[in-house]
Parts: structure tokens; sequence; C-alpha cells
């Protein structure tokens, strides 16, 4: 049976359950739940820290797990990403109290505070920085005011939790994550890998694309299929006019409604949209 760690809590626990049950995988109802089975599938979930995931897949205990880049690399483990899922998007950043600030060279000799300690001294020693790194457990935002570090190392989404803590980003970004699936590093595909693994992918496609429709005139056709590559090539079929085809190709969600004008100036005709419930590339 193939064994999935997936966050229990936090901010990728919704999102990585929801992708997993748009996969066709049964996700627990309540969350004080810790393992489940899904016979069906045979796959066993253990709902697990996110932190925490990386030490389990890279001792080899569990099979894959869904985490953060970020935690991933922090827990310098011995395992791999085998695919990022589009969901979770952070960066990691260096903060300092506004105007304090404006180069990570300026760190020299300083107190940083962060809860990714792992990857904050990886970095600092590839560029040859002396720091003290604080290890905190959160709310890392406070430790300068608190008179603990002099600048933070910490993931910004929005930047509203640094503005309200009266800091401001410097550096360039150390890293930036997404949930990603990890597993073990050169192993072989155990059994169930191969089609999670298609099935996310399945999800992620879905998610991207939209199924688009039109008809054109025969003689646009190439000019308007241009537009619509798909993933492969457009489908073309005849119409029972015999000047008009109908085409139907796959378009990336965000370009929809350009291409729709485009098609339209073109010529084309009846643009018909629809989502894709699921799929397999
Ligand atoms: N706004 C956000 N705040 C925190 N983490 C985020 C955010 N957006 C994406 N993430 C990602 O979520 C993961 C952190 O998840 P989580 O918040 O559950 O961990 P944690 O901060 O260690 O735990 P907790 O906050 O429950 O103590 C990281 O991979 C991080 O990059
Ligand atoms: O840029 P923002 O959109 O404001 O989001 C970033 C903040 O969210 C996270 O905190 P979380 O809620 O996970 O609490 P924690 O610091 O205790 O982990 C993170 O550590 C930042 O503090
Ligand atoms: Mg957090």
């Amino acid at each position: 049976m193939l064994r999935v760690a997936v966050p229990n809590k936090g901010a990728l626990s919704e999102s990585a359950s929801a992708m997993l049950n748009e996969a066709g995988y049964r996700q627990r109802r309540d969350t004080r739940e810790l393992v489940m089975v899904d016979p069906d599938n045979d796959v066993e979930f253990f709902f697990l820290r996110p932190r925490d995931i990386a030490v389990y897949v890279g001792a080899g205990t569990l099979d894959v797990g869904l985490t953060g880049r970020d935690l991933f690399l922090d827990a310098q483990v011995d395992a791999e990403e085998l695919m990022s899922l589009g969901f979770g998007a952070s960066t990691f950043r260096f903060a300092g109290p506004v105007g304090d600030f404006t180069t990570i060279d300026q760190l020299e000799g300083k107190r940083v505070a962060t809860s990714y300690d792992g990857l904050l001294r990886a970095y600092l020693a590839e560029r040859g920085i002396t720091a003290s790194v604080v290890r905190l457990d959160g709310a890392v935002e406070s430790s300068v005011r608190l008179g603990v570090a002099d600048a933070i190392a910490d993931v910004v989404e929005t930047g509203t939790t640094l503005r309200a803590a009266g800091m401001e980003i410097f550096g360039e970004p150390i890293l930036k994550s997404e949930a990603v699936l990890i597993g073990r590093k050169d192993a072989e595909h155990p059994a169930g890998l191969d089609v999670l693994i298609r099935r996310l992918r399945g999800v992620l496609v879905a998610r991207q694309y939209v199924m688009m429709d039109y008809d054109v005139r025969r003689e646009l056709l190439d000019e308007a299929a241009a537009r619509t590559p798909g993933l492969e090539s457009p489908t073309v079929s005849p119409l029972q006019d015999s000047g008009w085809v109908a085409v139907r190709s796959m378009v990336k969600r965000t370009d929809t409604n350009r291409i729709m004008d485009e098609l339209y100036d073109i010529g084309a005709r009846a643009i018909l949209v629809s989502t894709i419930h699921a799929c397999r590339i």
C-alpha cells in the first residue's frame, strides 16, 4: 500500500486534501483523524505537521509527502521533489525595521531570527556572511521589536504581517516556494506512485486549462488554429456547411479572453469555453 503524508493543519492543509480529493482519493472528514486508508486506491494517508513530512519521507518510513518546498529544504533530508503542486506559493525573504537594511552584506555580525534555520544557515554560508541565527517557532516578525534579533528571514505571502510589524523586505528572495510532492531519492517508484503523479498532473492541467470550441471558415482555419495550438494539435471536424469547420483545443485559462477576442477578429464564431473536469495527459 502506498504511504502518503499530507499536512494535517496550517496554510497547506486544506488545499492539499482538496487536490487529492479532486484526484479521486478519499480524504478524512474529521480534522482529528491522523491516519486514513483509501482501500479502493490502495493508499494510506498520514496527516502530519508539514514541517515533519520531509523527515518521514527522508527516513523512508513514508513513500511520498505533500509539503512546502521551503519546509522540505529546511529539513535537509535525503529526498527529492517529484513535482510542484501549484498552490501554497510564498517567498522566503529577509526583512528588517524600515530603513535599517538595504543589502544582505549588512547582516554581517548581526542576529537574524527565523523558523527556517536550516535554510538560513545554508544561504548565509553560501554567501560567506557570518551572522548569528536565532531559531524561533513562529511570529518571527515580533523578534526585532522584542530585542532578540536585528533582522528576520521569514515567509512572505502578501506582506501584511511585515507591514503591521513596521518592517520591510531587503535583498533578493532567499527562495521561491510552493507546495511540492516529495519522494525518496533515486528510488524505484513504489506501486501506486506513478498513478498518483499522473492523477495530480491531471488535476493541475484541469485547473490551468479550459476547452475552447469555435467554428471558422475553412480558408481562415490556419490563421485561427495558430492561436489555439493546444497541447498536441487542435481537433478539426467538418460541419454540414462545407465552407466551415469546427475546432476544439485546450487553452490556458489565463489566456481565455485574449484568445477569444483574437479568434473573433479573425472571423471565428460560436466560440464556446468549458471547464475541464478531469483529464490524463
Ligand atoms: N501566508 C502564508 N503563511 C504561512 N505559510 C505559507 C503562507 N502561504 C504559503 N505558505 C506555505 O505554507 C507552509 C507553512 O505552513 P504552516 O503555516 O502550516 O507551517 P508553520 O508556519 O510551520 O506552522 P504553524 O503556523 O501552524 O505553526 C510553507 O511551505 C509556506 O511557504
Ligand atoms: O505576508 P503575509 O500574507 O502576511 O503572510 C506571512 C505570514 O504568515 C505566516 O505566519 P503564520 O500565520 O503561519 O504564523 P507563524 O508565524 O506563527 O507560523 C508567516 O510566518 C508570516 O508571518
Ligand atoms: Mg505558519
